[in-house]
């Protein structure tokens, strides 16, 4: 049997390289998958496996005239979301994983693991998927294999990464590439892995369907390897969007900023400006994670190491994300959405009508004004970044492009204002590393508590997190022209829970007042916190229906609420020990102290 499949393995491989046909030889014979299919990524093969996947039931097709090329998927109900519970890093030493993360002894988890994956893919096919995360032939990009016996990865896989020929060409017969392997099991939620081993650059990830669990060249190997990576080679994995912001004048300014799952990345990077800003223009290299390092001429240059977006689906509409929903309009793979009885699909907050009558993401039938919801609200799209009608010529850059402010953003209904300049790089990382955020339902659990989640990383660092935010201070002597650094907070309430901020299209005039204090050009006031616009020649508010008490409140600085928010800072600072950052805790010295004690 083992022969067998390391024949299968070996005759059929577009590859000569001798470490992946091995390592696909011996994954194969732990498996032990009734065959392996080698993935090339092209047209052919697309549409061979969309068929399989319609006739087996995992592809819905939808109405081919309204959504061309689009498909739905209803995962397993108890599978429709990251579970941070059931991740951990598998590193030698528990202090190298952190006290953030889950930790697993590599050999413990090899074991653990190997228990599940044995004989897991019987019956089924192994699908050895080579992928780019990164441009082909860029010096930023890295490669990874997933093994996968789900079909459903494969078609995401495909859209999310530069997948197939290509990236096996560029690889080579190097050994350095990403060792994913994936099986989905039987989907019980207590047998659910998602290991990953940094030393080994390999992630095992068993049990499960969705998304950010099983596209491995994502928060897998994009982040959580990535980060490890890049603190070996000194640069930056980070979950942030990157936009490219051209004035009237034609001046492009480059921002990268990170927000936590489902806090408005996606519709960040891809925002059309209000009427008031005619003649700017936003357009999107990346809407979930940017590699950063410094380049030869001293400046941070980013590159997306992604080809597609997997974008969360409730609340996208004409009015919030027009150019999202030009980009869904073909060639999309939806999850856990509803279906239209005219075979369309359907979510909360989407334009028009709530229909009288849906299939709900359960695939059971809906009516209007149920309580339930009939979309998830972490239903998600899978599009390429091709199909964005905003899509930036650099996306595709081999040398990325440079950054000239570095954005940091949570969900927080109270406390944090809208809009703040660091004083300087050090102090910037404080507000990276002070950031706080309420839960959403991009992973199980509670929905709507506050966390901290230094620079949206908390699930996402492969190490520890205090030796993260070292890492992040130490950038400042590498890089020659640093980014400004900024935080804001779209997501503050009033009294009656309603947002004070419009957000979407309007983040716009933040984003000018960011553009315009990266260039020099407007003054700012001194707070306790930072920098903030002035009353005068501060934000442009011009045709903005707001009454201008909103403005304020959401711009406003109470010191009684960052009292406790010092505090609950504290216990995180507490929990690095040793490992907090001497700069961070001076910096939090000076705040306490510019807040009177
Ligand atoms: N109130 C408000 N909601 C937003 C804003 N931006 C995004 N959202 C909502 O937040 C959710 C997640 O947004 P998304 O851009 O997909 O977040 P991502 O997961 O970080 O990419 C969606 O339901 C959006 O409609 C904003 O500026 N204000
Ligand atoms: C893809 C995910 O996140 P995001 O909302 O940041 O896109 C995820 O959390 O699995
Ligand atoms: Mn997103």
């Amino acid at each position: 049997m083992a022969s067998t499949q390391a024949a299968a393995a070996g005759t059929q491989a577009p590859t000569k390289n001798p470490t992946l046909l091995a390592w696909v030889a011996r994954m194969a014979e732990m498996t032990q998958p009734d065959s392996i299919v080698w993935c090339d990524g092209s047209e052919d093969e697309k549409k061979r496996l969309t068929d399989q996947a319609v006739k087996e039931g995992i592809l819905i097709p939808l109405n081919q005239e309204k959504r061309p090329g689009c498909y739905l998927h209803r995962s397993n109900p108890n599978d429709v979301a990251r579970v941070e519970h059931l991740t951990f890093i598998c590193t030698p030493n528990k202090t190298d994983a952190g006290p953030t993360n889950n930790w697993m002894e590599p050999e413990e988890a090899y074991t653990k693991l190997g228990q599940h994956f044995t004989g897991s893919m019987k019956g089924r096919t192994m699908y050895v998927v080579p992928y780019a995360m990164g441009p082909i032939g860029s010096p930023f990009t890295k490669i990874g294999v997933e093994l996968t016996d789900s079909v459903y990865v494969v078609l995401n896989m495909r859209i999310m990464a530069r997948m197939g020929k290509q990236a096996l060409d560029m690889l080579g017969d190097s050994d350095d590439f990403n060792r994913g392997l994936h099986s989905t099991g039987d989907v019980n939620p207590d047998r659910r892995y998602i290991c990953h081993f940094p030393q080994d650059n390999t992630i095992w990830s068993f049990g499960s369907g969705y998304g950010g669990n099983v596209l491995l060249g994502k928060k897998c190997l994009a982040l959580r390897i990535g980060s490890y990576v890049g603190r070996e080679e000194g640069w930056l994995a980070e979950h942030m969007l990157i936009l490219g912001v051209t004035s009237p004048k034609g001046e492009t300014t480059y921002v990268a900023a990170a927000f936590p799952s489902a806090c408005g990345k996606t519709n960040f990077a891809m925002m059309i400006p209000p009427a008031e800003y005619k003649g700017w223009k936003i357009e999107t290299v990346g809407d979930d994670i940017a590699w950063m390092r410094p380049g030869p001429d001293g400046r941070l240059y980013a590159i997306n190491p992604e080809a597609g977006y997997f974008g969360v689906v409730p609340g996208t509409n004409y009015k919030t994300n027009p150019n999202a929903m030009e980009t869904i309009a073909k060639d999309t793979l939806f999850t856990n959405v509803a279906l239209t009885p005219d075979g369309d699909v359907w979510w909360e907050g989407k334009d028009g009508e709530v229909p009288e009558e849906l299939t709900d993401w359960q695939g059971r039938p809906w009516k209007k004004g149920s309580a339930e919801k009939a979309a998830h609200p972490n239903s998600r799209f899978t599009a390429p970044m091709s199909n964005n009608p905003v899509l930036s010529s650099k996306a595709n850059d081999p040398m990325g492009v440079p950054i000239s402010a570095l954005i940091f953003g949570g969900r927080r209904s109270t406390t944090v204002p809208l809009v703040l300049q660091a004083f300087n790089w050090t102090h910037g990382v404080f507000l990276g590393a002070t950031m706080g955020s309420e839960t959403t339902a991009a992973a199980t659990g509670k929905v709507g508590v506050v966390r901290r989640d230094p620079m949206a990383m908390l699930p996402f660092c492969g190490y520890h997190m205090g030796d993260y935010l070292q890492h992040w201070l130490d950038m400042q002597k590498s890089i020659g022209q640093l980014p400004k650094i900024f935080q804001v907070n779209w997501f503050r309430q009033d009294k009656n829970g309603k947002f004070l901020w419009p957000g979407f299209g309007e983040n716009m005039r933040v984003l000018e007042w960011v553009v315009n204090r990266v260039h020099g050009r407007v003054p700012t006031k001194e707070t306790l916190l930072g920098w903030v616009p002035r009353q005068d020649e501060g934000l442009n508010l011009k045709g903005l229906d707001l009454p201008a008490d909103m403005v304020a409140e959401a711009t406003s600085i109470k010191e009684d609420e960052w009292k406790t928010e010092l505090k609950s800072q504290e216990v995180f600072f507490e929990q690095l020990g040793t490992k907090a950052p001497e700069a961070l805790m001076l910096q939090r010295k000076l705040l306490i102290s510019r807040l009177g004690g």
